[in-house]
């Protein structure tokens, strides 16, 4: 009743205001204060918003929480669900569509959650997304208390029971962000055609590095580790990166340096990264122009050129830049970090990222043995060990007697599922490689005698002028 009256009155006055209003505001902006008056007063909801990305660009983790966390909430009052999976998942995921709603029940009261996504007007920048939890104002202590507490706790469980690991790359549309995709990548350290005393080393080197939380604390030194793959395109640098993620369970970040226009932004983009991650650099030859470093060494010399090379440095992204953050400010804040780099050039590469102690573990990635054909013809054809193929001698010998990337190998086994066809098509392939390297071997070594013999007459010609 008392409701009632209250609302009467309310009305009421609202209604002789509106008659006032009427006469010397605009209707435009009456319609504004008038709707404004009515909801204030009638609203006893509280909305909180959790936005994708926090306002410095980082990756805002309540709300992966609530990602997860209503993955299990959505029920058939819901009109419009996306559904994803992939194979790594065991069951089918649920996520709320544009502007739909899931309500949810805690305790005794009713929350209500609803997913926005508002597409950017210019085309250019990123969609932004957030969840608003929707709620009356008199359960606002316990949303904070208590139910926020039940939201992050369930996402862990889901989250640590399902082990889906992740991979970034910085957004297209806003370099600002990093955007995750599941990480779907199949290789693993059984699969990887290496040495086995190599792919033991690295086994070995991780396991030790994620036991020793206590001994890096001890040494005060970063719980961070450094593995530098070099070796030709298609001998397996990006394959051993995902068997490392899939092995530590790690997430990976795939940084693009190109992407990044200054050491401010490459700061910014490290920093927001988290823990338990494979920070992956790949072709840093190509990435960073590595005269940077060196005219900033020259630069230093002159003193009246310091503004202009801060300028500079505020411009571009240098290795110095790169080394130091990771030496320095983003070891001493994160626990468990992997970088990566991989080159194709070891020798085109800086020395300050060769010199001792900066990346931990050298791992040349090289051309195929018959250890490493091995493994490929069992990941794709099956065939064991103990059971070899009549082809395999003949294989073996040819791999061992010339360069031929374990990429070229997996392809040619790809071809068919029936291992005689496949590996006869493989011989084939080798010898038609191999006669092709001997030819162009050939005819390198007559031009480079053609060459020898011309120089040589040409100086005898000038020492019988002189
Ligand atoms: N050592 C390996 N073990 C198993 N598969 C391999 C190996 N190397 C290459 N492959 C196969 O070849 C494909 C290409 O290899 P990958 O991308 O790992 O080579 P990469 O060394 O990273 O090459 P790039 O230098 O061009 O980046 C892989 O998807 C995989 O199927
Ligand atoms: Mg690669």
């Amino acid at each position: 009743m008392s409701t009632l009256s209250t609302y009467a009155s309310f009305a009421a006055t609202v209604m002789f205001g509106r008659s006032i209003a009427e006469q010397i505001i605009p209707k435009q902006i009456r319609k504004y204060i008038f709707s404004f008056l009515m909801s204030s007063f009638f609203s006893s909801q509280l909305t909180f918003v959790v936005e994708e990305y926090t306002e410095v660009g980082e990756r805002n983790q309540i709300y992966e929480c609530v990602e997860l966390y209503l993955r299990d909430k959505i029920g058939p009052e819901t009109r419009s669900v996306r559904l994803s999976k992939t194979p790594k998942q065991k069951t089918t995921g649920f996520s709320l569509d544009d502007d739909q709603e899931v309500t949810d029940t805690f305790e005794n009261f009713n929350v209500k959650w609803r997913y926005v996504c508002i597409e950017p007007k210019d085309g250019q920048s990123a969609e932004k997304r957030y969840y608003q939890l929707i709620f009356h104002k008199k359960h606002r202590g316990k949303v904070i208390d208590s139910y926020l507490a039940n939201v992050y706790a369930r996402a862990k469980d889901i989250k640590s029971g399902e082990k889906v690991l992740k991979i970034f790359t910085r957004s297209q549309h806003s370099h600002k962000f990093w955007e995750s995709t599941i990480l779907d990548h199949p290789s693993t350290f059984e699969t990887l055609a290496m040495e086995p005393a190599e792919k033991k080393a690295i086994m070995d080197d991780l396991d030790l590095f994620v036991q020793r939380k206590e001994f890096y604390k001890k040494v005060g030194k970063a719980w961070k580790r450094g593995y530098l793959l070099y070796g030709p395109p298609g001998t397996g640098k990006s394959s051993l990166i995902g068997a490392m993620a899939n092995y530590l369970q790690y997430n990976i970040y795939d940084l693009e340096l190109t992407s990044i226009s200054n050491n401010t932004e490459l700061r910014k983009a490290l920093l927001s990264t988290s823990n338990r991650s494979i920070l992956v650099i790949e072709d840093i030859d190509c990435s960073l122009e590595i005269q940077n470093r060196e005219a900033d060494d020259e630069e230093s010399d002159e003193d009246s050129s310091s503004s202009k090379k801060k300028t500079k440095q505020q411009q571009t992204v240098t290795l110095s830049g790169l080394l130091n953050f990771i030496d320095g400010l983003w070891s001493s804040c994160g626990d468990q970090r992997i970088i990566v780099f991989t080159t194709n050039y070891k020798d085109k590469l800086d020395p300050a990222l060769l010199r001792p102690g900066r990346m931990d573990m050298h791992i040349n990635m090289s051309y195929c043995t018959a250890s490493g054909f091995k493994i490929l013809a069992s990941n794709y054809l099956g065939i064991q060990d103990s059971s070899p193929h009549p082809l395999y001698g003949e294989i073996e010998g040819l791999i061992e007697s010339m360069e031929v990337t374990p990429a070229q190998v997996a392809g040619e086994l790809q071809v068919s599922n029936d291992a005689h066809v496949a590996l006869k098509g493989l011989l084939d392939f080798l010898k038609d490689l191999k006669k092709e390297n001997d030819d162009k071997k050939k005819e390198a070594e007559k031009t480079k005698k053609l060459t020898k013999k011309r120089l040589l007459s040409l100086f005898r010609k000038k020492k019988e002028i002189t």
